[in-house]
């Protein structure tokens, strides 16, 4: 089992990465100091396949599991649902030193995520990550939060997990659309950061699919290692942080146009990052070979541009509701090569526009997921 620790001005946490390491989750609780009374929060599909396990494991290891089961999917970041969760909290009486288990995804993390940061003014969190985007991105970090009908992420806090425990062997059920979403947080670490990951994605692109567990737990540890040393730099998105936002702008304007149903976060990302590299390519700043090589790897990736169902004014409309946008200008990280990131404030929209357009014009791009 690895141990990445992410180092921030108040506080410090362990992201534990393995692979079958299951059964060490009531030891590392305990070691933690995590009291027995603890909400587990997860959705249906988890709960499915794992609940029974996860609870039979903690129980044996002296903890009193309560549960709360909340439908898979995008739309259960909402006000309604969070709503719902606080007043089975409540309901368990669940005190200000206990701990809630985000037992599942993006959408799980960051939901059960943002009611332990406001319940009772926020109490202990576990981020215990089953998805490939979830370990590599979303539990590390400490953004919480639910989504607005107007945009992504727009309710939300900055609350940090007492450690994260991510166990490659449970993306042996994920299905392939959720690896390849993943695999969109993994290409944007690869752009930003390590041009190394990018690497092994554009050479061992088979083994990546079929869930090589030596590469798998490569490409998690390395995006781990990224996401950490960034955070620990700008902990609240002061600027470093930013560079994360990669492919964020324009894909979270995606996202919204289509109410967050037919393309996932992280395919959504992948036209983002693709946009955002465009916005560099026609800036002169990143050379056609490197735009090229990124646009092969999300090709290659195979994500669908659902043309039909999207439309362009409405993912304008959106983006200019992105809290990027909102706070101040139009600033942003763009690619100058693959593995650096240069900051910009004077992006303007109708760079953001063309590139959007250039979505568009993507009609090689296949409909294979839809
Ligand atoms: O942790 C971050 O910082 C990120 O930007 C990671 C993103 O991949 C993630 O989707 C995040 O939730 C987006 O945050 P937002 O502030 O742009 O809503
Ligand atoms: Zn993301």
């Amino acid at each position: 089992m690895h141990k990445i620790i992410l180092s921030l001005k108040n506080t410090r946490y362990p992201i534990y990465i393995g692979n079958e390491i299951f059964s060490k989750f009531p030891s590392l609780c305990k070691k933690h100091g995590i009291k027995p009374h603890l909400a587990v929060i997860t959705d249906k599909i988890v709960s499915e396949l794992y609940l029974d396990e996860l609870l039979s494991i903690l129980k044996r290891g002296g903890f009193s599991p309560e549960v709360i089961i909340v439908n898979p999917g995008e739309t259960s970041k909402s006000l309604s649902v969070l709503s719902k969760i606080i007043t089975q909290l409540i309901q368990m009486k669940l005190r200000r030193d206990e701990t809630i288990v985000a037992f599942g995804g993006g959408v799980i993390g960051d939901l059960a995520g943002f009611a332990s940061a406001i319940y009772l003014r926020g109490v202990n969190l576990i981020q215990f990550p089953t998805t490939l985007l979830a370990m590599v991105d979303s539990s590390i970090g400490g953004k919480v939060g639910i989504d607005h009908k107007l945009g992504k992420n727009l309710i939300g806090a900055f609350h940090h997990p007492v450690f994260v425990f991510s166990d490659i062997s449970f993306l042996k059920t994920l299905p392939k659309r959720e690896i390849i979403c993943g695999l969109g947080e993994v290409v944007k670490c690869g752009i930003i950061m390590d041009a190394e990951i990018f690497k092994m994605i554009e050479t061992n692109f088979e083994s990546v699919l079929n869930l090589n567990p030596k590469i798998v737990q490569n490409l998690v540890l390395r995006s781990a290692m990224v996401k950490s040393r960034i955070v620990s730099k700008d902990e609240k998105e002061k600027r470093l942080r930013m560079v994360l936002n990669f492919g964020h702008t324009i894909g979270h304007g995606i996202e919204a146009s289509l109410n967050y149903k037919r393309l996932k976060h992280g395919e959504a990302v992948m036209f983002g990052m693709l946009g955002e590299s465009f916005i560099s390519l026609n800036r002169g700043i990143l050379s056609l070979d490197e735009f090229e090589r990124i646009k092969r790897v999300i090709f290659k990736i195979g994500v669908v541009f659902p043309q039909k169902l999207l439309e362009r004014n409405l993912i304008l409309k959106y983006i200019g509701y992105d809290k990027k946008i909102l706070s101040e200008r139009l600033n942003m990280y763009l690619p100058i090569k693959i593995g650096k990131m240069k900051f910009f404030d004077d992006i303007n929209f109708d760079e953001i526009e063309r590139a959007v357009d250039f979505l568009f014009e993507q009609n090689k791009i296949k409909l294979t997921s839809t």
